[in-house]
């Protein structure tokens, strides 16, 4: 490995285990998708996938943005790959997509902004599928299904916006320079691209999920009229003791359709 203090604030564990490289470029969907890294790091995944598809690949770190300009002259030269200087997080507030046209997700990200990166690549159009290493115990989030303990917001935007989410497999520490000092998944997520979830949606989660083990009810009771709140909970058959991870991604889809129109009528009465 190149001569480089690997970075804590920027989330750098570099990826030493060739078998987990060659295991995410076997998970690489087919198709002509164009192909987004962020956090390129050294290049040992970039080199990989570069092989294979024309790819953008987002890094932050100003001592790494030299390091590739120089091992990637050929591929960058030829157009096959784009490395963009620049906070990934900044370049969606900026243009919405990492790029202009269908794209997968390939990385090993940074862990700090694992499960942000996850979502605003669930709430970008042009993204179709996400392959990601994060901490397990995120990716286990975004996998779990009702009545899991784990079962959360997380878990649930995944399931709306998904027609797969699953766990491909766990990497252990030793497998990364420095060695982090939790277990890894690579996750993976296969968006249905005609499916989207509004903010006042994520919000509504928010409060279902404020408060994990109390009674759901009480949760949103603090957001919405308790009268209407018992209605609804009538109306789809949930009982008022149930706990937020008890109940399914389209019931609160659901709920959340029953509590918008609730106050829609309650303004307009
Ligand atoms: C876990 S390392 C992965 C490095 C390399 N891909 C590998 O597998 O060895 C995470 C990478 O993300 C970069 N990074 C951290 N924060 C970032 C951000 N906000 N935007 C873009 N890249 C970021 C780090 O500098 C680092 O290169």
């Amino acid at each position: 490995m190149e001569n480089i203090k690997a970075k804590k604030k920027y989330g750098q564990n570099f990826l030493i285990d060739s078998t987990v490289l060659n295991r995410i470029i076997q998970a690489m969907p087919k198709g002509d998708n164009y192909v987004v890294e962020i956090g390129p790091g050294l290049g040992d995944l970039t080199k990989n996938l570069v092989k294979y598809k024309d790819m953008t690949a987002y890094e932050v770190d100003t001592d790494l943005i030299g390091i590739l300009g120089s091992k990637f002259e050929e591929e960058i030269v030829s157009n096959r790959l784009k490395i963009v200087h620049k906070d990934v997080l900044t370049a969606w507030d900026e243009q919405k997509t990492l790029h202009e046209g269908k794209y997968d997700l390939i990385a090993n990200l940074p862990y700090y902004i694992a499960t942000n990166i996850i979502l605003r690549a669930l709430e970008d159009a042009n993204c179709e599928h996400i392959i990601v290493m994060i901490q397990k115990e995120v990716a286990e989030k975004f996998t779990a299904k009702v009545n899991n303990k784990e079962f959360s917001s997380l878990g649930i935007i995944a399931q709306l916006l998904t027609t797969d989410s699953k766990i491909l497999f766990d990497v252990p520490p030793e497998s990364f320079n420095p060695a982090p000092k939790v277990v890894s998944s690579v996750l993976y997520l296969k968006k249905d691209l005609t499916k989207s979830i509004s903010k006042d949606f994520k919000k509504f989660l928010k409060a279902c999920f404020s408060q994990p083990r109390k009674k759901l009810l009480k949760n949103i009771s603090s957001l919405i009229d308790k009268e209407i709140l018992h209605k609804i909970f009538i109306e789809l058959n949930i009982d008022e003791n149930t706990r937020p991870h008890e109940v399914s991604a389209s019931l609160y889809s659901q709920m959340y359709t029953k509590v918008k129109n609730g106050r829609n009528e309650s303004t307009r009465g």
